[in-house]
This record gives structure tokens, sequence and C-alpha cells, in this order.
């Protein structure tokens, strides 16, 4: 069935297809790649969203690296976040290791500013984020940009890529805005 005609996800528009986003991994692990190729990284995944474009950008780095991962989040199914919750930290030592945070999205940037705090609080050298979409508008924390995007959204409510909504559609090859 095509994701715009499940009942829960009606009105829901692609605005980035597949072939897009495989692009956007692409050009992704190419920039890891020129920049951490030597540093032996120690890359998280933010759980839930970030599984699903650490688990297509880490395979195109052709290099060592360590993984783990770690769960915060601030939305917990809906559409508005609140506090950063934190689930699970990583279980490696992050200290004096350079970092690489994979995540589907940066939207208004608490997740990500909570993250980087606790991961330089526990003695990171070099905390860089790297996120699937990065959504346009006015709302950002403060000091926040991702240093490795795929693609630019429009601020809307988006799913696919690893992002859900209303815990559907993490699993959709291309990226849906939809009005909720
Ligand atoms: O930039 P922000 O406004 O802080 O939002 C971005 C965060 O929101 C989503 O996570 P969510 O809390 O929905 O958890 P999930 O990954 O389990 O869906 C997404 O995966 C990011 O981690
Ligand atoms: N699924 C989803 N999660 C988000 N977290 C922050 N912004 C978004 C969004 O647009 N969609």
């Amino acid at each position: 069935m095509p994701w715009e005609d499940v009942p829960e996800l009606k009105g829901a528009e692609l605005i980035f297809d597949a072939d897009a986003i495989e692009q956007a991994y692409d050009r992704i692990a190419a920039q890891i790649t020129s920049q951490y190729s030597d540093k032996r990284p120690l890359i998280l995944s933010v759980m839930i969203g970030g599984i699903i474009p650490a688990g297509q950008i880490v395979p195109r780095l052709d290099f060592p690296l360590e993984m783990d991962y770690l769960h915060a989040t601030r939305y917990r199914n809906e559409t508005r976040g609140g506090d950063l919750v934190w689930h699970a930290l990583p279980t490696s030592s992050f200290e004096d290791r350079d970092i690489i945070v994979i995540d589907d999205i940066l939207d208004e940037g608490f997740t990500l500013v909570g993250i980087i705090d606790a991961l330089k609080a526990g003695g990171a050298r070099s905390v860089a984020t790297a996120v699937l979409v990065n959504k346009i508008h006015e709302r950002k924390h403060e000091g926040i940009s991702a240093d490795f995007f795929g693609v630019e959204a429009p601020d809307r409510y988006l799913f696919g890529a690893g992002m859900d909504c209303k815990g559907l559609g993490r699993n959709a090859p291309g990226i849906y805005a939809i009005d909720v």
C-alpha cells in the first residue's frame, strides 16, 4: 500500500524520494570519510530514529571505527518536543574519543544539544553531528548546527528514513511531509 494511503498517514506528500535519500547518504559518508578516516571515531546512533541513517551511512565508511548507541528522546510519539529523557547512555568509554553522533533529523536541536553536552561532560575529545535532515526554521536552539547533513527540509512534520508519524513510517525509504 502506498504510504499516502495508510489511514493514519492520509495527506502525506513525498518530498524526497528514495534515490534522493541514497544520494544524501553518499554525500554524508564522503564528507565523514574525508575528515575521519585516520581518527578511529566512535560513532553513536541515536535511538530510535537514528538507527536507519546510521545503518546506511556506517557501511559506506571504509575505515576503522567503533560503533555504539544511545537512546534519548523528547517527542515520544508526539509531534511537539518536550524535555529530553534519557533511556540509555553508550556503554563505551568516550573519554578522549572523537565522536560522531548520527541522527535522522535536526529540528529545534534540543536533542543534539543535550547529547553533545553529556558526551563532552564525559570527556569526549570532539563531538560532531551527522543528520539526514536539517529542518529549516528560526526556532533552533542557540549554537546548534549539524556538521554533516543530507538534505534541508521545510518546516513541516516529516516521516520516513527513520522518522515516525504516530509510530508508523520509519521504514519508508523516502521522506514525506504531513500536516498534523
Ligand atoms: O532537534 P529536535 O527538535 O530536538 O528533534 C530531533 C529529535 O526528534 C526525534 O527523536 P524523538 O524524540 O522523536 O525520538 P525517536 O527517535 O524515538 O523518534 C529525532 O529522531 C531527533 O532525535
Ligand atoms: N518524525 C519526526 N520526528 C521529529 N523530531 C523532530 N522533528 C521531527 C519531525 O519532523 N518528524
